[in-house]
């Protein structure tokens, strides 16, 4: 599923992919810019189903798909952050929408072409009430493509050991405008008040986050690791600032929890993608 033109581009030739681990490859996939019926005879029930624009597009994507041609799909986002979870919800109440989280770096350089940039690719998906044999077909289905599949744990603790991570390496990569290698030195007090504020509302939440673990993941990747936001505001589209920052202010806010650095970087960086994507007339 794509938008329309992006649909008819896969349609006449395939994604490529360009990745140091995996190759160069080309492959040929049906592409359709919306899903009115099931693709087949089973009605949708043995579908799985990877959702994967940027927050900011969810609704206008989900807005593809009738969800009655979902049925009971397992339905798998990728997205970073935590509040599409009610949103899949909402739209497809019949789907097993099951909690995932995905460790890689990517850039859709242009319709169809991928650059897979990250050494690393895995995917934890959560404990979810979709059944046991459809998980596990699902995870060796992966697995044979060389992603790594790590399961067993809560749907709290898959988003917000990820976005534990990534919100703090988000922001300030892409306020200071550097990789991660040069934004953890040059920045690192920013980087560990936003990782006490984001371990703090996770607390009070009731999902404790180990904060030297979050550290030692963003001192750990490779030097050249962009952020997707960076890569978002180098090439000029919007940032997910409202659906990972905003989210954890709102957040915050409902736990009693203060959060003056995430708040000070959001701000600035909605100045900038405003500047960067003005609104339509
Ligand atoms: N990039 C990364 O390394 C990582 C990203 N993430 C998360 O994954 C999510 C996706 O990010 P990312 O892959 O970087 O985003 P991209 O912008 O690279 O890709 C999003 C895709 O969604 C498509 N899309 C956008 N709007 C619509 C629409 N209305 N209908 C159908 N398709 C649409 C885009 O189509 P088109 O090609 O036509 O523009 C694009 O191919 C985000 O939540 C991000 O935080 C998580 C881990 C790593
Ligand atoms: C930081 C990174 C590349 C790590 O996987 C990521 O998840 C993202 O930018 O969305």
């Amino acid at each position: 599923m794509a938008n329309e033109s992006t649909a008819a581009h896969i349609a006449a030739e395939g994604i490529r992919v360009e990745s140091d681990t995996f190759g160069g490859f080309s492959t040929r996939v049906t592409a359709l810019p919306s899903l009115e019926h099931s693709p087949d005879a089973s009605g949708g029930h043995g579908h799985v189903v990877f959702v994967t624009p940027k927050a900011t597009a969810l609704g206008a994507a989900l807005d593809r798909v009738n969800a009655d041609a979902l049925a009971s799909a397992v339905v798998v986002p990728l997205l970073n952050g935590f509040e599409h979870m009610e949103v899949l919800r909402r739209r497809f109440p019949a789907a097993y929408v099951t909690g995932a989280a995905i460790h890689v770096g990517a850039a859709r350089v242009a319709p169809g072409h991928i650059h897979h940039t990250s050494p690393y690719t895995w995917v934890e998906i959560a404990d979810s009430d979709a059944p046991a044999d459809r998980i596990a077909e699902l995870t060796a289905a992966l697995r044979g493509t060389g992603i790594g599949v790590e399961l067993g744990a809560s749907e709290g603790r898959v988003l917000w050991e990820k976005y534990g991570f990534l919100l703090p390496t988000a922001l300030v990569c892409a306020h200071s405008g550097l990789p991660i290698g040069r934004a953890r030195v040059d920045h690192r007090a920013d980087m560990l008040s936003l990782v006490a504020e984001v371990t703090a509302v996770a607390d009070a939440r009731g999902v404790p986050l180990d904060t030297e673990r979050i550290i030692a993941m963003a001192d750990d990747r490779p030097a050249d690791t962009k952020p997707s936001m960076l890569f978002d505001r180098e090439t000029g589209r919007p940032m997910e600032l409202d659906p990972l920052g905003g989210a954890l202010l709102r957040a915050g806010e409902r736990a009693g929890v203060d959060t003056p650095v995430t708040a000070r970087m959001v701000a600035d960086l909605e100045r900038i993608n405003r500047a960067a994507t003005p609104a339509a007339p």
